[in-house]
């Protein structure tokens, strides 16, 4: 039979498991918010059991409470670090109360362990109290943006990490594709010839910019309230515990945070999430045109465009024998429309702010938490089984460029645009080459003709320039 404790909080009496480690606050948060079924992220529980951890040192320093009191909290505190205890975080990621419940769900199982460490039972709270030495000198106002910023700055760096692995792949693949002639489109018509190596270095430049406004994100995020209490005037805490708490976390984290120069102002406005969230959306829009890129270049593989062949990863059709379909940016382009989304999400509840407090921070951090997770599980594969597996049908695409009406532009400053539009006719209506017609009509010469449809000259800036420089 399950057997039950009774507990009581600031509302009244609450049945609780026996064994548990959360108590009743946590309870009545589990039955209020049956939102996702989802129960906290990882990262985030770390980060406010680091941050309960820190407290205890520095409230122990300040003598605000025992060596025996710091040294079971620091206990309970490592054990849940090392993965236990884990069951006990029962409070759904979507939840009302500003993360009150996140935050007194952990200092009740770190206050229970405590106690138990001490001699005492659960749910009695004697020797460690959840809200007076727990919760010392601290708010949810401030326990939960910091803790919720430490995990994005861990998710943000697992992602920075993810990106430069990207970045390499982009960058062989631009120098492996750097003799592959063929013709640029624009608005869906063959324009005038670039090599595919262009094509994926200006992947690489798109994404460089996305890399370098990660490192930005994780600058924004590194700036933390903890201190502030409950709406930034630091209530109820030690004038030296606000001063030196940051330090300790830094310690206690290895993170490189920083306390808000204002606090009140570090605790109402909540534009440094936004700011993150409008990094990824800027990245994961980035990803998605490449994407669909690769799914117009690699389409066909006879009736399409068919410029490259995506590596094959996975049978496409269940009707259609041999079908392969390009799995791999089809899921970074729905991964980034879920990360638009989520950035809708994050914009509504950062502008929902009033006065003192935000109180839709929960939210966000379960948007943010989820686009980074996507936004690196995708990046991951696209890499691993797409850019790096990618090749190119190189003789089909310099026929192509060779045969294509499109190089007229390339005679225009040499013949003129009008003289140029005829050629571009007769060639469409004859099906012959431009080269072809120049020389019938003897416009320009063999060798003049050579140099202007040169491919490696007409996809170099600056080079006809300097041809004509060298006419004179
Ligand atoms: N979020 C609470 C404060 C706290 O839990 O510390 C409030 O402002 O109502």
């Amino acid at each position: 039979m399950t057997k039950f404790r009774r507990e009581h909080d600031s509302v009244g009496e609450m049945d609780i498991l026996e064994n548990a480690y959360y108590g009743a606050n946590a309870k009545r948060a589990e039955e209020n918010f049956p939102i996702t079924g989802l129960k906290a992220d990882d990262k985030f529980l770390d980060a406010m059991v680091e941050v309960k951890k820190a407290a205890a040192f520095e409230n122990e320093k300040l003598d605000l409470i025992s060596k025996e009191q710091k040294d079971a909290i620091v206990y309970a505190c490592d054990k849940i670090l090392a993965g236990e205890y884990r069951d006990n975080f029962i409070v759904d990621p979507i939840q009302g109360g500003a993360g009150t419940s996140y935050n007194m769900n952990t200092n009740e199982i770190i206050a229970n362990i405590a106690n138990e460490k001490l001699g005492g039972g659960l749910g009695v709270y004697d020797k460690v109290h959840p809200n007076d030495d727990v919760n010392k000198g601290q708010s949810t106002n401030d326990v939960i943006p910091t803790s919720g910023k430490i995990a994005l700055v861990r998710y943000f760096i697992e992602l920075k990490d993810e990106c430069e692995k990207l970045l390499k792949s982009f960058e062989k693949k631009a120098d492996e594709f750097k003799d592959v002639y063929k013709m640029g489109r624009t608005q869906l018509q063959d324009a005038v010839p670039i090599s595919l190596g262009q094509e994926f270095n200006a992947y690489h430049s798109v994404i460089k910019r996305d890399y370098k406004r990660i490192q930005k994100a994780i600058d924004e995020l590194s700036n933390v309230n903890l201190g502030a209490t409950a709406i930034g005037t630091g209530l109820n805490a030690d004038r030296t515990y606000v001063k030196e708490i940051v330090g300790v976390l830094k310690d206690v984290t290895g993170l490189d945070l920083k306390q808000a120069e204002d606090l009140v102002d570090g605790t109402q406005n909540l534009d440094g999430f936004l700011y993150a969230s409008s990094i990824l959306k800027t990245f994961a829009v980035s990803l998605s045109k490449i994407s669909n890129d690769l799914r117009l270049m690699s389409s066909g593989p006879q009736t399409g465009i068919g410029d490259i062949n995506l590596p094959v990863r996975q049978a496409g059709s269940s009707i259609m024998p041999g079908k392969i379909n390009p799995v791999i940016p089809e899921v970074v382009s729905q991964v980034a429309f879920a990360v638009c989304g989520n950035d809708t999400t994050v914009t509504m509840a950062v502008e929902a702010g009033q006065l003192e407090l935000n109180a839709f921070e929960p939210v966000i951090f379960y948007k943010l938490f989820e686009s980074l997770r996507a936004l690196k599980g995708a990046i991951y594969t696209l890499r691993v089984n797409c850019i790096d597996g990618i090749t190119a049908n190189k003789e089909l695409l310099l026929e192509e460029v060779e045969q294509c009406v499109g190089l007229v532009t390339a005679l225009a400053p040499h013949i003129g645009y009008e003289k140029s539009s005829k050629i571009a006719h007769k060639a469409q209506e004859s099906g012959k080459t431009v080269r072809e017609i120049v020389l019938e009509e003897k416009l320009l010469g063999e060798d003049e003709l050579d140099r202007i449809l040169d491919f490696k000259k007409m996809i170099t800036p600056g080079i006809l320039e300097e041809d004509k420089l060298e006419e004179k």
